[in-house]
Parts: C-alpha cells; sequence; structure tokens
C-alpha cells in the first residue's frame, strides 16, 4: 500500500446543505460534501467519486439533484470552478436507458451533442476527436441499434462530455456488461479523468469492487442515528464518516489496486458498512 502524493486545489461539486423530501417523505438530509480538483506532481488527474447506498436509499433522487434535472428541498448543488448552481446540461448523466437518438447515426448523435457548446467546424473536430480516442471511429456510420452494448456505453460517456461542462455522472456503468467489457469501461474511465481537458467522473454502482479501484473519493449514502437520543433519523444522509478519502487511505490511483490484500480487506469492510447500514 504507497500513499502517492497530491494536493488539493480548487472545488469542482460541492452539496451544501442539500435535503430532498417528496410530500411528507424525506428522502435525502442535509448532505455536506465537496468535490476537490485534485493535483499530483508531474500529472494531470480528475475525480473519481463511488457513490454507494442500499436498494431505494435515494442514489437516483441524489443523480437527479447533481444533474441538475430535480431542485434539492433545500440546500444547492453547486459546480465547476466558478461554483454556480447547476443546471440541466451542466453535468452529463449516463443513464442506464442510454441517451442515443436511434435515428441518428453514431456520428450524428455525437454531432448534435457537440453543437451544444461549440461552433460546426469546432464540433466536429472534436467528434472525430472522441471517436478516434473512443475507438469508434470505425462504427461512426452506425445506428445506435446495431452497437454492442460495450460500444453503446462508449458512445453514450463520449456523447455526456461532448455536452457537458467536465462532470459526468455514470449510473451503473458496469451492469449488464461481461467481464471483458468491464475492463474496457473502466480503461474508458480511466482515460477520461486524464484527457486535456481533465474530467470529473461521479459512478453510482452497486459494484462495490470495480468502482473503488477506479475512485479515489466515496460517498455512501446512509441514515444516522440522533447523537442525542440513538434513534434513526428520517432520510438518507452522507455522514462524514461515510465519506472516505482513498488517496489518503493509500488505495488511490494504483493501476492494479485490486490485486493489493489492503484493498480486498477496504472493500470487505466497505460491504459490511452498507450493508449494516
Ligand atoms: N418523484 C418521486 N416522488 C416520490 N417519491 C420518490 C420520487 N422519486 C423517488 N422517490 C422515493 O425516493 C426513495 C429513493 O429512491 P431512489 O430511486 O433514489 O433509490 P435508489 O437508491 O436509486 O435505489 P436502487 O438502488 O434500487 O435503484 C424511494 O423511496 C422512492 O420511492
Amino acid at each position: 500500500m504507497t500513499a502517492l502524493p497530491y494536493s488539493y486545489k480548487s472545488p469542482l461539486l460541492t452539496l451544501d446543505h442539500v435535503s430532498m423530501r417528496y410530500g411528507n417523505d424525506l428522502v435525502l438530509r442535509d448532505l455536506n460534501a465537496q468535490v476537490l480538483d485534485v493535483v499530483r506532481p508531474g500529472l494531470s488527474q480528475g475525480q473519481v467519486v463511488g457513490i454507494y447506498g442500499r436498494s431505494g436509499i435515494g442514489k437516483s433522487v441524489l443523480c437527479r439533484l447533481l444533474a441538475g434535472l430535480a431542485a434539492p428541498s433545500a440546500g444547492a448543488v453547486l459546480v465547476g470552478e466558478a461554483q454556480e448552481p447547476v443546471r440541466a446540461g451542466m453535468v452529463g448523466y449516463v443513464q442506464q436507458r442510454y441517451p442515443l437518438f436511434n435515428h441518428y447515426s453514431l456520428r450524428d448523435n455525437l454531432l448534435l451533442a457537440a453543437r451544444r457548446h461549440h461552433e460546426a467546424a469546432e464540433a466536429k473536430a472534436r467528434v472525430e476527436h472522441y471517436l478516434g480516442r473512443f475507438g469508434l471511429a470505425a462504427h461512426a456510420g452506425k445506428y445506435p441499434a446495431h452497437l454492442s452494448g460495450g460500444q453503446r456505453q462508449r458512445a453514450a460517456i463520449a456523447q455526456q462530455l461532448l455536452c457537458s461542462e467536465h462532470l459526468i455522472l455514470l449510473d451503473e456503468p458496469f451492469s449488464g456488461l461481461d467481464v471483458a467489457m468491464i475492463d474496457e469501461v473502466k480503461q474508458l474511465i480511466i482515460e477520461v479523468t486524464t484527457l486535456d481537458e481533465l474530467n470529473t467522473v461521479l459512478i453510482v454502482s452497486h459494484d462495490i469492487a470495480t468502482t473503488t479501484a477506479l475512485a479515489d473519493r466515496l460517498w455512501l449514502l446512509a441514515p444516522e442515528s440522533s447523537p442525542d437520543t440513538g434513534q434513526l433519523l428520517p432520510g438518507a444522509t452522507l455522514s462524514p464518516r461515510h465519506q472516505y478519502n482513498l488517496a489518503q487511505l493509500g488505495l488511490a490511483w494504483h493501476p492494479d489496486v485490486e490485486r493489493e490484500p489492503e484493498f480486498a480487506q477496504f472493500v470487505a469492510e466497505l460491504k459490511n458498512e452498507i450493508r449494516e447500514s
């Protein structure tokens, strides 16, 4: 286990006293967390945050807030170097249902996304760059229905990177993929975080080992007990003890971290924590 040197710069994403309520049902309670721009000596490295929690705890609700698709009942989600309140379109959201248009070719899908931020010539150049970078150039003329699951996943990530502001949210990116495709998507996520424009990737997943191996920070959504009464408080939150800094723990950015005994032990403890939450 080696803790690699790093330091933090400005915040890229802030959850500032975020709560979400539907009628009388408090789903998320007072979430406070931050993703900071990390600086590693001689290296460019984006952030990867793994978001975990039991089924039904509020991960999808949190995703909608992070993506600006719903407004929190209280508090604010702030994004980017300017730390402005998130609006729809600022954070790319790759859902399990891929948002590609079936009647457009892959290239045209990507062009449509890139045109939201760029002039025609610049959009075209960016699309060609991403097609090459993501190994999709040979499939650019195909319609989404004619792509494999892994190719569609790569295309959806490229699409969201082209139209968002360096922050993307991946909802269960490994589900339904075979082992080779999981490796492919893992590699892609590493590439995305080391692209020239340094992206932050948030991954919501039940695949704890795969996601933890990629992440440098983890958030576990869970209920919390009142320090006064010991009774469970309504709604799920991100308590400080459920925000893990893997860089500090010496488990971030190791190429083969899954083979390290400390990693296996950490994942086992984390799974227990999730089970008991
Ligand atoms: N629009 C809504 N109106 C009322 N309740 C909602 C709404 N959206 C979500 N909820 C409730 O919020 C809670 C959290 O749901 P959510 O879908 O975020 O869970 P999850 O953690 O993503 O679960 P899973 O891992 O099973 O996908 C559930 O009790 C759900 O019924």
